[in-house]
C-alpha cells in the first residue's frame, strides 16, 4: 500500500540533505527531457567517528596519577597536549589578548624566560596530513615578524601578526599549531606554560593520558592498553553483489538461441566467530575494518559470477556486540567456537537470462549487484570467569591466584600493579576446575571511574561468586571492606547480591592478626563468616577457594533449575534483521514536495534499492523503470497531489523531470505504449 504524505515542509528538508543543491540538480528544459541519472552511492556514515589510538603509549605506564588528579580540572589545564596522540580535539580556551606592549616585546626579543600561559591549540594532525592540505597556514605565518623559542625541549618558531603569536610544534611526526595570545599571570610555575629555557612548556607528558574536552575525568588514569583491551569498535562490510550481464547465445545450427546472460554472485557475508585462544580484543586494535569479497560478475552461455569471499572476524569468548552508539545488544558470544551470520553479502544482479518471458524473449536488460550492508560495531569484552577476586589495591589478589593456580601474575608491593584481569584455571581434580579472575585494585569512587573501577567492574558481572581480599595490615580493614562493598553496590546492586566470600590476608604479619578478632567479630555480628589466611605463606588459602567452589556449585545448580538446558542459539538474528530492512516493499513510499524547487521526493527503501540495482546502461531498464513506478502507484500519487509539467521528481539516486505525454504521464518523456505491452519479471 502506499501511504502518501503531505506535509511538505521538515520532512523535505531532511530528505534535502542527501541531495545536492536544487540548483544545479535540475537539468536543463527541453522539448525531450530525459531522466537524469546519478549513479554515486551514498556512504553510510558512522554515528561517531573511531578513536584513532597511538601504539606504544601503554608500554610507558607505569602507576596512575595521585586521586587530586581526577578533579575536574580548571580551565587553565586545557592546555595540557601530549603531541603523541594523533587525533585531539580542539581545545579551546577562553582568553585575553596580550596585556601589555612590555610582554609583547620580550616575545618579539625572544625572552624565553617569559611566561606565555594561553595558547589555543587548534588543529593537531599527522605530518603527512599537515604537509599536503594547509598550506595557508605556513603562508599566513611567512607574513609576520618571526621569533624562536623552545617548547617541552622542541625548537618551536612562532610568528607574529596582528599581535597574536603562532607557531608549529612537530614531534613523533604530529604537528600541532599554537597561538600565544596572551599572558598567564595566574600561572605561577612557570614551566608548564612558559618559554623556560628550554624545559617543556606547553607541552609535558602527563602519564599517557591525552586531555580531551567533556571526557577529562573518565579517560584520565586508565591506561590505553586499558581501554583497548576489552573495547573496539570495527566497521564490518559485506560483499556488494556481481553485476548480471545481457549476452545472447551464437552457435552453429542453433538460430537465435536466446538470452544467456548469467547472474552474479552473492557478496561475501560477514560471520563473528569467537576464539578460545583469544582472550582480549587488543588485536582489534590494528586492524579495524572487514570487508567481504564481492560476487563476480555474471558471464554469457549463462555463467553465475562466483560468491564474493566470506569475512570471519574473531574475537574473545564473552564478547558482547552492538551497533556503534546504541545500547542493544545484537549479539553475545560466549562460548568457544560459537559463529554468527552479521552480515549478509548483497544479492547479485540477474543477468537477461532471468528477464525471459513470454512476452519478452529478448530482454536488453540486466541487474546491477545489490550493494552490501556495511556497519560499524561497538565490541565489548566481559570476561568469563566463574569466580572474580576483588579487592583495595595492594590486597594480595595477585598473590592468592598464583598460589591457587598455575597462573603467575605480576606481584608488587604497591597499588595498580594488575592493570588487566589475570585468569587462572584452578584445577581440584581432573574434570572438577573452575576459572578465576585476579581483578585490578578498588577504589573509592570506582563506580564513577576514579582508579581502574570501571574499566574492571563490568567484568565482575559474569562471575559466578566472588571472592572479596581485605588487607589486613591496613589501618581499618573493616572501613576498606565497606568500602569495596559499597563500590560494588553503587556500580550494580546485581554484584552486591552475588555470593561471596571474605578472606582476610596477610596474617603472617603482627599487626593484621591483631586486627583479626574485631573484624571478624563486626563481620559476624552482620551474618558474614570470614576467612583469614595468608597469601604469602599459602596458609588458609585452600579453605578459601574451597569455600569458593562450594559457593559456585551452588549458584551453578540454581542457574540451571532456572534458566533449564540451553537450546543451540540462533546467532543469525542479525543478518536476517539487516535482510529484512533491505527487502521491504516496493510499494512502501513517501512522497514529499518542496514548493521553493518544484521537486518531489519519493522515498523509500525498496524502490531506492531498486534504482541502486538498475542499470542504466541497458535500453530495457529504463521501460522496466518506468513500468515499475506506474505499477507501484507511484505516477498514481504524484498526479493526486498534484504534479505539474516540468517538475523534478526524485527516486533514490536518479532525478527526472515530469513530463505530461499523450499516451499517459510519467516522470519523463519515455514513450508509455510499448512499456504497457511487456510483463516484466516481479521485483524481488
Ligand atoms: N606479608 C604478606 N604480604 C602479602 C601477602 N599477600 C600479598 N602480600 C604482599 O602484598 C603486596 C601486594 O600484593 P599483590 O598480590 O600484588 O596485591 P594486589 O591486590 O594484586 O594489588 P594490585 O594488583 O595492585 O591491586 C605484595 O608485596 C605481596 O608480596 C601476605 O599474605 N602476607
Ligand atoms: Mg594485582
Amino acid at each position: 500500500m502506499a501511504s502518501i504524505s503531505t506535509s511538505f515542509f521538515s520532512p523535505c528538508a531532511v530528505v534535502r540533505q542527501n541531495l545536492r543543491e536544487p540548483s544545479k540538480r535540475k537539468p536543463p528544459r527541453n522539448p525531450n527531457p530525459k531522466p537524469k541519472l546519478k549513479t554515486q552511492s551514498r556512504r553510510y556514515k558512522s554515528p561517531s567517528e573511531p578513536v584513532a589510538l597511538s601504539a606504544g603509549e601503554a608500554t610507558t605506564y607505569t602507576r596512575l596519577p595521585p586521586k587530586e588528579d581526577f578533579s575536574v580540572p580548571s580551565l587553565s589545564l586545557s592546555y595540557e597536549v601530549k603531541l603523541s596522540e594523533s587525533v585531539i580535539k580542539k581545545v579551546e580556551n577562553e582568553f585575553e589578548g596580550l596585556n601589555s606592549e612590555e610582554e609583547e616585546e620580550s616575545v618579539k626579543n625572544g625572552d624565553l624566560g617569559y611566561k606565555y600561559g594561553k595558547f589555543e591549540i587548534f588543529e593537531v594532525n599527522s605530518e603527512s596530513e599537515y604537509d599536503e592540505g594547509d598550506d595557508d597556514f605556513e603562508e599566513e605565518e611567512a607574513e609576520g615578524e618571526e621569533i624562536s623559542g623552545f617548547m617541552g625541549g622542541k625548537r618551536v618558531n612562532m610568528y607574529e601578526k596582528d599581535g597574536t603569536y603562532k607557531g608549529i610544534v612537530k614531534e613523533h611526526g604530529v604537528s600541532a599549531k599554537l597561538y600565544v595570545v596572551g599572558d598567564d599571570d595566574d600561572d605561577d610555575d612557570g614551566k608548564k606554560f612558559g618559554f623556560d629555557s628550554g624545559e617543556s612548556v606547553g607541552f609535558y607528558d602527563n602519564g599517557g593520558e591525552s586531555f580531551e574536552e567533556g571526557d577529562a575525568i573518565k579517560e584520565k588514569g586508565v591506561p590505553a592498553v586499558m581501554r583497548c583491551f576489552d573495547r573496539a569498535k570495527i566497521y564490518v562490510k559485506a560483499g556488494d553483489g556481481g553485476n548480471g550481464v545481457v549476452a545472447f547465445r551464437r552457435e552453429k545450427y542453433v538460430p537465435m538461441g536466446g538470452p544467456s546472460g548469467g547472474d552474479g554472485g552473492r557478496g561475501g557475508n560477514v560471520y563473528i566467530e569467537v576464539d578460545g585462544s583469544m582472550n582480549s580484543l587488543l588485536p582489534f586494535r590494528n586492524s579495524v575494518h572487514f570487508r567481504a569479497g564481492r560476487g563476480s560478475h555474471g558471464q554469457g552461455r549463462m555463467q553465475s559470477g562466483a560468491k564474493g569471499e566470506d569475512v570471519v572476524v574473531k574475537v574473545a569468548p564473552g564478547t558482547v556486540i552492538r551497533e556503534a552508539g546504541k545500547e542493544e545488544v545484537l549479539l553475545e558470544l560466549l562460548y568457544p567456537g560459537q559463529r554468527g551470520l552479521v552480515l549478509p553479502g548483497g544479492r547479485g544482479g540477474r543477468g537477461n537470462a532471468s528477464f525471459k518471458s513470454g512476452t519478452n524473449k529478448v530482454p536488453r536488460i540486466a541487474e546491477n549487484g545489490e550493494v552490501g550492508p556495511e556497519m560499524w560495531l561497538d565490541l565489548e569484552l566481559k570476561l568469563v570467569a566463574d569466580v572474580g577476586i576483588i579487592g583495595a589495591p595492594n590486597a594480595g589478589k595477585s598473590t592468592l591466584l598464583s598460589v591457587i593456580s598455575a597462573a603467575q601474575p605480576r606481584i608488587e608491593n604497591y597499588p595498580f600493579t594488575t592493570l588487566l584481569p589475570n585468569l587462572g584455571v584452578v584445577s581440584f581434580d581432573y574434570d572438577t576446575t573452575m576459572v578465576v579472575a585476579d581483578l585490578p585494585g578498588l577504589l573509592e569512587g570506582a563506580h564513577r571511574g576514579f582508579g581502574l573501577g570501571h574499566e574492571f567492574l563490568r567484568h565482575t558481572e559474569r562471575c559466578s561468586a566472588l571472592v572479596h581480599v581485605v588487607d589486613g595490615s591496613s589501618t581499618q580493614p573493616e572501613l576498606e571492606f565497606d568500602a569495596v562493598r559499597l563500590e560494588l553496590e553503587l556500580f550494580n546492586p546485581e554484584l552486591a547480591v552475588k555470593p561471596y566470600i571474605v578472606a582476610y590476608n596477610k596474617m603472617d604479619l603482627p599487626d593484621a592478626c591483631e586486627k583479626w578478632p574485631s573484624f571478624k567479630e563486626m563481620l559476624q555480628a552482620r551474618g558474614i563468616q570470614p576467612f583469614c589466611m595468608s597469601a604469602v605463606k599459602k596458609e588458609g588459602t585452600h579453605e578459601v577457594i574451597c569455600s569458593a567452589y562450594e559457593l559456585l556449585q551452588k549458584s551453578r545448580g540454581e542457574k540451571m533449575d532456572f534458566e533449564g538446558p540451553k537450546d543451540l542459539e540462533n546467532l543469525n538474528h542479525v543478518a536476517d534483521l539487516v535482510h529484512k530492512q533491505r527487502s521491504a516493499s516496493i510499494n512502501e513510499f513517501e512522497i514529499f514536495h518542496d514548493s521553493s524547487t518544484n521537486t518531489w521526493h519519493v522515498v523509500g527503501s525498496g524502490l531506492q534499492r531498486f534504482v541502486q540495482m538498475t542499470n542504466w546502461r541497458y535500453v530495457d531498464s529504463e521501460r522496466r523503470f518506468q513500468h515499475v513506478l506506474e505499477a507501484c502507484g507511484v505516477n498514481k500519487s504524484l498526479i493526486n497531489l498534484g504534479v505539474k509539467e516540468g517538475d523534478t521528481v526524485i527516486v533514490g539516486e536518479m532525478e527526472m523531470v515530469w513530463h505530461e505525454s499523450t499516451q499517459g504521464s510519467g516522470p519523463s518523456n519515455v514513450k508509455s505504449g510499448s512499456a504497457t505491452s511487456i510483463k516484466w519479471p516481479q521485483w524481488k
